[in-house]
């Protein structure tokens, strides 16, 4: 597909809702009891698979085209599927599944793509082994397909986090709701809270205390009705455009403004990018972003603040450059485990474009300022690495072509209608 290039982006966009969230409103509306309503609910392939992964677990769930109902079941509830549950390419639908069916009596089979089934598993089975649940994969092997069979006696633990993951964090809680006792994880670093934040929301108890989650189980949550903010992770594309594409002014509206997703925010305003947030809306956790084309300098990037931007590094490293200097990203090893190993992949579709960015053990390290220019480059099957690389054909020289351009429907399906929409003066 070639992408499209431009001297100018102007005008304003809708943020696509935040796919964090909408997993979390259809796992949390199919365990409590009574329904739950979900608006704005994110129409990608990533959440239909949660849904669709529900519905073949016995939870009724209803979509009238705007709202979907979903009626709970309480964990007991659930019932076994009729066949393996494919959860396609989405990490946080198999991660978090498991966590929900390790108190579930029967056998679930959960298979995925080519990508997912890479991808570590060892982080949850572990915990969760230890509470009692059962899971097994091919082989022995930690990776997907994955058989899960649960525990109806599961047992608390205390659990301190050998790797910063919300993934793995909210996998523990889905069990420790089940369990019965005090329930403690000690975060490697503060990573996305939205598990956190349902529990609450949707009438649980859950003491947070920094680093310290404490839950006592069992608890039976109540349904709820949920508005998805959007997803700074998808809006952070277009910040990105905003501020590297000469004459712009792009106006972000609905961005999720959770504090423990808004790393990119903080990195934009240190490289000195024209970045104002406003009309903060306080209960539904969003704001308006208005970004403007900005001479930026290079930053360092490591430590605490990674979890908070973790799926914004490729696109910060096409920031950096743009940047005047060298930006050095580090600590972010937890990369090399997503979709694709995204350090490597961002490492080598930049430099085919005569970006300056090396891949490190831990992270990249860009040299700032580098005009781009055209090259065939490829998603890798990776809608963040896709979408980026439609950002950086923007400012490219000459034409770019983009390999599996399809995988961005993973999160962000409207995607290539809002760049067009920004888009005012075609190259
Ligand atoms: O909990 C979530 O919704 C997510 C957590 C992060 O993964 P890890 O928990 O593996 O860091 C993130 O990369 C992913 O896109 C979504
Ligand atoms: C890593 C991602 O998602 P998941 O882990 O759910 O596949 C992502 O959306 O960038």
């Amino acid at each position: 597909m070639r992408l499209l290039s431009t001297d100018a982006l102007q005008g304003s966009i809708d943020v696509p809702a935040d796919k964090s969230i909408t997993h979390r409103s259809v796992m949390f509306g199919a365990i409590a009891k009574g329904q739950t309503k979900i608006k704005n609910f994110l129409r990608a392939q990533d959440c239909l698979n949660t849904l669709q992964a529900l519905k073949e677990l016995g939870v009724p769930i209803y979509d009238d085209g705007n709202t979907i109902t979903v009626t709970g079941v309480g964990f007991s509830g659930l019932t076994s599927a009729r066949q393996a549950i494919n959860v396609g390419n989405s990490g946080t639908t198999m991660r978090l599944l498991l966590g929900i069916l390790a108190g579930a009596t029967f056998e679930t089979k959960l298979i995925g793509d080519a990508s997912l089934n890479k991808r570590p598993m060892q982080r949850v089975i572990s915990p969760l082994k230890q509470m009692g649940a059962t899971i097994m994969g091919e082989n022995q092997q930690e990776f997907p397909p994955l058989i899960v069979k649960g525990n109806s006696h599961l047992t608390p633990i205390k659990y301190t986090m050998p790797v910063a993951s919300a993934q793995v964090k909210s996998a523990i809680l889905f069990a420790a709701l089940q369990a019965e006792g005090q329930t403690k994880i000690i975060e490697k670093e503060l990573s996305r809270n939205h598990t956190e934040e349902m529990i609450a929301q949707f009438g649980g108890k859950i003491h947070i205390d920094g680093k310290i989650i404490s839950l006592y189980g069992p608890q039976i949550l109540e349904g709820q009705d949920i508005t998805i903010p959007g997803d700074i992770s998808s809006a952070a594309f277009f910040l990105v455009a905003g501020a590297i594409v000469p004459n712009s002014e792009v106006i972000l509206r609905n961005v999720g403004m959770n504090p423990t997703r808004i790393g990119i925010i903080d990195v934009m305003k240190q490289m000195g990018a024209h970045l104002q947030i406003t009309d903060k809306d306080q209960v539904n956790q969003s704001a308006t972003c208005i970004i403007k084309s900005s001479s930026l300098k290079a930053t360092i990037i490591k430590g605490a603040l990674i979890p908070r931007l973790i799926d914004e590094l490729p696109i910060i490293a096409l920031l950096a450059t743009q940047a005047q200097g060298t930006t050095i990203i580090k600590d972010a090893q937890e990369l090399k485990v997503k979709e694709t190993n995204r350090i490597d992949v961002t490492a080598w579709q930049l430099q085919k474009m005569g970006a300056n960015i090396k891949a490190t053990e831990d992270g990249l390290v860009i040299h700032g300022k580098t005009p781009l220019h055209g090259a065939k480059v490829s998603s890798h099957g990776d809608h963040r690495i896709g979408m980026m690389l439609q950002i950086a054909a923007l400012i490219s020289e000459d034409s770019v072509e983009l390999e599996k351009p399809e995988a961005i429907a993973i999160s962000y399906p409207n995607f290539f209608q809002d760049v067009k929409q920004l888009v005012k003066r075609r190259r």
